[in-house]
């Protein structure tokens, strides 16, 4: 079960959840109080004196702007409220009546708060009301996006307008929304925290990535108990090297590399098997296989592939891989399966396996259930789909990690992890969380290899 303040909720799901709260005794209105007096207090200590100018719409995010307004105001701030619209919900009204400073026709400078639109967005914003946002956004030195900035489609994070301003932060209330960690609009908002308001469990099948936990291991554990990991290469060796790195330090007890030759530069940590594949994946210890990276596209690489599937121990299909797997080969396949696409692959599996959905999240859930697959749709926003419908929000922990290889590396961390657990989504998870880990840990400028080498005291992070 997701902790309440790792939920992430689509804009249905969020009412559904007020309501509950609603049937439990509060109000719309208490609701409201509850979320603009905490949001105030967050914008009270970033402006720290400077004035505020807090732009209020029609509905209860602008009504969440009134009660933030009047508790800022009531606290000494020198506060301004734009109202281009009137307000039209029963709170929102309530809560302009309770408000008693200024309403302008333009801000001071200072801090301005966005409250014109939030999850009840519906449509792209007019041209006044959005060179309105865009006036106010240039005349003040920070910018606060109360629920979310006005113009972002709250369910899958689409930017209705052109030109919206970026925020310095975003404060979710209640619960994450999509929009929060998905792609164009999580690049916008700036810095994420969220409010909480009293909401529980929401049932939601969505949650945000969470830090695991790993444990030492057991007494009496052994090198293969620990989990083998068979690596198959190709004729790029380096690719595959780098995924053996990743996988020795992500907890598996022994990496084989399955290929004619090591890289140049491989470790001695790194076990050759060079012998027929079919034969390495007969040994009934294997724990998870791990295919693509450095596999070539040609007829070789097509049949180590289908020697991978018809082994059918638990597999982890990345990079090259991708481009050659197929409906008709997966059809007998039954084991632990985690496929690892970016953008450009996603789209191709989605072509392959007749993906009909073209939102991110939506293809990577129906792909899951197409495939029976974990799929880790990778990104800054990156999405991890389990067949069930469960889902995780895994957002990027570090952009240096678009550097060539990185995805050789966290394909044989997830690889580790599958040997390990034997749990695909959980493979998936506690993968990717390693490998964000490791590259914060290497900060600014890092090659694949220095990124291999720091998942080892990323493991140790979370022990
Ligand atoms: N969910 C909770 O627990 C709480 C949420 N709170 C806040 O409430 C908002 C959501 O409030 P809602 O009233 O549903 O929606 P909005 O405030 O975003 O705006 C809806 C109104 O705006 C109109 N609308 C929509 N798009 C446009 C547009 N492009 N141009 C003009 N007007 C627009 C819409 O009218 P229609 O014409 O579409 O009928 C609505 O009038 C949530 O984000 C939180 O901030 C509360 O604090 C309580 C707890
Ligand atoms: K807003």
């Amino acid at each position: 079960m997701a902790q309440a303040s790792e939920q992430v909720l689509t804009v249905a799901q969020m009412r559904a959840a007020e309501e509950a709260l609603i049937a439990a005794g509060e109000t719309i209105d208490s609701l409201m109080q509850r979320a603009g007096e905490r949001a105030a207090e967050w914008i009270w200590r970033i402006a720290a004196g400077r004035p505020v100018t807090v732009l209020c719409g029609p509905g209860n995010n602008g009504g969440d702007g009134y009660v933030i307004a009047e508790t800022l105001r009531r606290r000494g701030l020198l506060v301004t409220i734009v109202a281009p619209l009137e307000p039209r919900t029963g709170a929102a009204r309530r809560a302009r009546a309770a408000y008693g400073g200024e309403i302008a026709a333009r801000g001071k400078g200072g801090v301005f708060v966005d409250c014109l639109f939030g999850s009840g967005l519906a449509r792209p914003l007019g041209a006044e009301l959005a060179s309105m946002v865009g006036e106010l956004a240039r005349t003040h030195s920070y910018r606060i996006a109360i629920d979310l900035p006005s113009g972002v489609a709250s369910d899958d994070g689409a930017l209705l307008n052109e030109d919206i301003p970026r925020y310095d932060v975003t404060l979710a209330l209640g619960a994450w929304k999509f929009a929060h960690w998905s792609m164009p609009a999580m690049a916008i908002m700036g810095q994420r925290r969220l409010v909480p308001i009293g909401l529980g469990e929401a049932g939601a099948d969505a949650r945000l990535l969470a830090r695991p936990r790993f444990a030492a291991p057991a007494i009496d554990a052994h090198k293969y108990t620990r989990g083998l990991v068979t690596v198959v290469g190709g004729p790029i060796s380096g690719a595959s090297q780098l995924a053996c790195e990743g996988a020795i330090r992500a907890g598996a007890g022994t990496v084989r590399l399955a290929a004619d030759k090591l890289h140049p530069a491989a470790s001695a940590d790194i076990v050759l098997k060079d012998m027929a594949l079919p034969e390495v994946l007969a040994d009934e210890r294997t724990g998870a296989v791990l295919v693509g990276p450095g596999l070539g596209l040609d007829e070789r690489a097509r049949a180590r592939l289908r020697d991978v599937l018809h082994a059918g121990r638990p597999t982890v299909v990345d990079a090259d891989a991708l481009r050659l797997i197929d409906p008709a080969g997966l059809e007998a396949f039954s084991a632990p399966l985690v496929l690892t696409p970016h953008e450009g692959e996603l789209a191709q599996l989605a072509k392959c396996f007749a993906i009909e959905p073209e939102g991110k999240f939506d293809r990577a859930r129906t792909l899951a259930r197409a495939t029976g697959a974990v799929i880790i749709a990778k990104g800054p926003d990156t999405v991890i789909a389990a067949p069930d419908g469960h889902a995780v929000l895994a957002p990027s922990a570090s952009s240096w990690l678009a550097v060539a290889g990185s995805g050789d590396v966290l394909a044989g961390i997830v690889a580790s992890r599958l040997a390990a657990t034997g749990d695909p989504l959980r493979a998936a998870c506690e993968g990717h969380w390693l490998h964000g880990e490791a590259a914060r840990r290497c900060g600014a400028m890092f090659t694949a290899s220095e990124l291999a080498r720091a998942v080892g005291d990323a493991y140790a992070a979370a022990l």
